[in-house]
């Protein structure tokens, strides 16, 4: 069942520096144990100098804690409940939130040694601007409010969750519980690993199940405080610190450890137990800061030596812009949260855009219970930066969360069972031996010490399973992973094991396996040979994938040559179709010839030949009637053509008549004349030339005369044809050649 809860946000002023003290600095803000609000004088002095624009409001928190208040009272008034919430299941978020020098990291860390080697350490430390990190631990951080002779012990609230923690563990008896942490650090808005430094960058991934996580990032199984506070002392060491001047030893950088809480209740009735997961995040932010108040302090710096170079100025001014940018978002987070209404989904909110938000997704109107400390500094110079840390822890304290204990319910091993028999066993001895007075007494401690190494050994055992299944499931989540991290180049699919790794064969990122561990890399084992297995699948399938490709491809050339051979064959159907229509008109005009024919013979059910026959005698007999038609056309044509003959011959013909005959008189008039020819060939010729008949007429008609008149009217021939020739010219006054002479005529003549 989940309920809903408020973020708490409390209120913290740091006491003035001696810095502040020495420049005359006054404490403007007054402090009540839930409200804060401007002391009226100093209310009235920056309305007076414009710095206000309003009377200023009283600002309420659920707690507030003044200059004076100690680590201690801010852990138990607002602390400790979410800290020990964690051992019942339920996640939380302990962050702290303010301008840069406002005691966010001495709330958090403290400035308490938590080692003798750390309080060695102390008198070494040389604040300096760095871009890498320092051995420095937090714990040993140079203030400037005291002396560092009289340096006043005080633990952070982390420090004093862990131990209020283990002390509640060391005390439970029904519970198991195995813890584990991991401590990351956001770097100009990269993430880093401050227990595995290697200056790996590490990616912030989503997952629909677990929300945001950090891939990759090492997680450590803590047996002690001891042990938990040298990872933290390790951690702080990694830390990116550098001297600004509003802080000697300002962070650079966010900051979260994360404390996996995992609990185990042993039940005596039965074998089932109720397993709680949670996850503690404390976060130490880097703070809020002005450009100007970037430059290292001069004095300061001239006090140690140290130069202040321009790459230094550079590497803070930009440390600053990614620290400023990735609280702006956190800001944004915390307004659209508190702008949240029921119909409102987390898609609205903008988590991805920084990974400090993806991170505390969880805190931040998520399943967590989160309480933010909002650190301000107290004066008048600092006004309008703690104003705005007031605003918002105003907005954080109405975002809700869904709160929820992460309980499972779990099967244990029949040791287990029997390891809870043994502990009833060993109890009920105990208390025996405890109501036996004095002489029991040995027997009493002999079972408590019996009882002690069980309870040790059960604690291992559930410790070690809890490890166990962690790891196989991060197996299981990142495979690949650990396949790149733990292949040995050249040993097949052999895995390197821890003597490898120990031998300097370096993988990255190694986790210390304890014995347990061995089952998890046999497991491994097993599953990278599954993993080959599923890769050559894969691969065969690929192969298929392509052949099928490739037939898909030759499948649609066919296709495409199937597609024009129809468009081919359904052009050729049409033109067979037209083809056929005309065969069949053809057909409809034979079958009506074959009627006809079959009509006028008499015949019926002609074969082949006869058929032939009959188109042959009808081919014949067209063709002699169109050549009857063609004869008959030109027989008439003929005929017009004579008769136009006749018609053009007959006036010619007359003509030809009239002037034979008169050339038959003449002749006879030559006859009876005188023999003087020479006289009558002249006058003949003169008749000619004066009558002027035709070329043909006198071709035809004088030629046979003139051979008459030779022959007659000369005694010898050459002297007659001399004579015309000197004397018989032609029309045009050409003398005309006697062969030239038709004979035709001469045959008309004699007709
Ligand atoms: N409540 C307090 N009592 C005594 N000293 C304090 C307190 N709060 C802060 N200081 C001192 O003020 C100085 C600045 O504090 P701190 O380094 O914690 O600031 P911060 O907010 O973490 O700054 P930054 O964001 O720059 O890291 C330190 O020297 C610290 O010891």
């Amino acid at each position: 069942m989940s309920r809903s809860e408020n973020i708490h946000v409390s209120l913290r002023f740091r006491p003035l520096s001696n810095k502040e003290i020495e420049e005359n600095e006054s404490m403007i803000w007054s402090v009540s144990s839930t409200t804060v609000s401007l002391k009226p004088e100093w209310a009235q002095y920056l309305l007076d100098y414009k710095r206000l624009s309003r009377t200023p409001k009283t600002y309420n928190y659920n707690h507030c804690f003044s200059s004076k208040d100690q680590n201690y009272k801010v852990y138990e008034t607002v602390a400790k409940r979410v800290v020990l919430a964690s051992l019942d299941g339920y996640n939380g978020t302990l962050f702290v939130y303010g301008q840069t020098g406002s005691g966010k990291t001495y709330t958090m860390m403290g400035n308490d040694s938590c080692s003798e080697e750390t309080l060695r350490k102390k008198s070494n430390i040389t604040p300096i601007i760095n871009k890498t990190r320092r051995s420095v631990s937090p714990i040993i951080r140079n203030h400037s409010f005291t002396p560092s002779s009289e340096v006043k012990k005080d633990k952070g609230l982390l420090i004093f969750a862990l131990e209020d923690l283990f002390t509640h563990i060391k005390n439970s008896t029904d519970r198991t519980y195995c813890l584990s942490c991991s401590y990351l650090e956001i770097y100009n808005e990269q993430v880093y690993d401050l227990l595995e430094f290697n200056n790996d960058i590490l990616s912030v991934n989503e997952d629909p199940q677990k929300g945001f996580y950090v891939r990759g990032a090492s997680e450590h199984a803590i047996g002690s405080l001891e042990e938990i506070l040298k990872f933290i002392e390790k951690g702080e060491a990694n830390r990116k610190y550098a001297a600004t001047a509003m802080n000697h030893h300002s962070s650079r950088s966010h900051t979260i450890f994360k404390l996996n809480v995992t609990s185990v209740q042993i039940e005596n009735n039965d074998s089932n137990s109720i397993t709680t997961e949670s996850m503690l995040n404390f976060v130490d932010l880097a703070g809020s800061e002005r450009v100007s108040n970037l430059n290292p302090d001069v004095s300061f710096e001239a006090k140690h030596k140290q130069n202040k170079s321009k790459e230094n100025i550079e590497t803070l001014l930009n440390e600053g812009k990614h620290i400023n940018t990735s609280l702006f978002y956190l800001c944004q987070v915390i307004s659209k949260l508190s702008e949240k209404t029921s119909y409102s989904s987390d898609s609205h909110i903008p988590y991805r855009n920084s990974n400090l938000t993806k991170i505390l997704r969880s805190s931040l109107g998520g399943n967590s219970l989160t309480c933010i400390i909002c650190t301000a500094v107290p004066t008048l110079s600092q006004f309008e930066m703690s104003l705005s840390t007031l605003r918002f822890g105003g907005i954080a304290k109405t975002i809700t969360n869904n709160i929820e204990a992460n309980i499972k319910s779990n099967n244990n091993s029949e040791l287990l069972q029997v390891y809870q028999k043994d502990l009833e066993i060993l109890r009920k001895e105990l208390e025996n031996a405890q109501q036996g007075g004095k002489d029991k007494l040995d027997e009493a401690l002999g079972i408590r010490k019996k009882l002690e190494e069980r309870i040790s050994r059960l604690t291992q055992m559930l410790f070690n399973q809890s490890r166990q299944n962690h790891m196989l499931k991060s197996f299981e989540e990142n495979s690949q992973d650990f396949k790149s991290n733990f292949w040995c180049p050249g040993a097949g699919d052999l895995i390197v094991d821890i003597k490898m790794v120990s031998q300097g064969e370096k993988p990255i990122n190694v986790l210390k396996f304890d014995q347990k561990g061995i089952l998890a890399l046999e497991k491994m084992r097993t599953m990278n040979l599954d993993l080959k297995k599923k890769e050559q699948e894969i691969n065969e399938l690929k192969e298929f994938k392509q052949s099928l490709l490739d037939s898909k491809i030759n499948l649609k050339n066919d296709l495409k040559q199937a597609l024009n051979l129809c468009q081919q064959l359904s052009a050729g159907k049409e033109k067979y179709k037209e083809k056929c229509k005309k065969l069949k008109k053809k057909t409809k005009i034979f079958q009506s010839r074959l009627a006809l024919v079959e009509r006028h013979s008499g015949l019926s059910n002609l074969n082949d030949e006869q058929l032939q026959e009959l188109e042959n005698f009808f081919f014949y007999s067209l063709d002699a009637v169109k050549n009857a038609k063609f004869r008959k056309k030109y027989e008439s044509k003929l005929n017009q053509i004579q008769h136009d003959i006749v018609r053009f011959e007959s006036p010619i013909a007359n003509k030809k008549q009239k002037q034979l005959w008169g050339i038959l008189g003449l002749h006879d008039d030559l006859s009876s004349i005188s023999s003087d020819s020479e006289s009558s060939l002249d006058f003949e010729t003169s008749f000619y030339r004066n009558n002027k008949p035709d070329k043909d007429c006198y071709n035809s008609f004088a030629s046979h005369d003139i051979s008459t008149l030779i022959y007659e009217n000369f005694e010898n021939e050459d002297i007659g044809r001399n004579y015309i020739k000197n004397h018989f010219v032609s029309e045009n006054g050409d003398s005309i050649p006697l062969n030239e002479i038709p004979n035709t005529l001469l045959n008309s003549k004699r007709n």
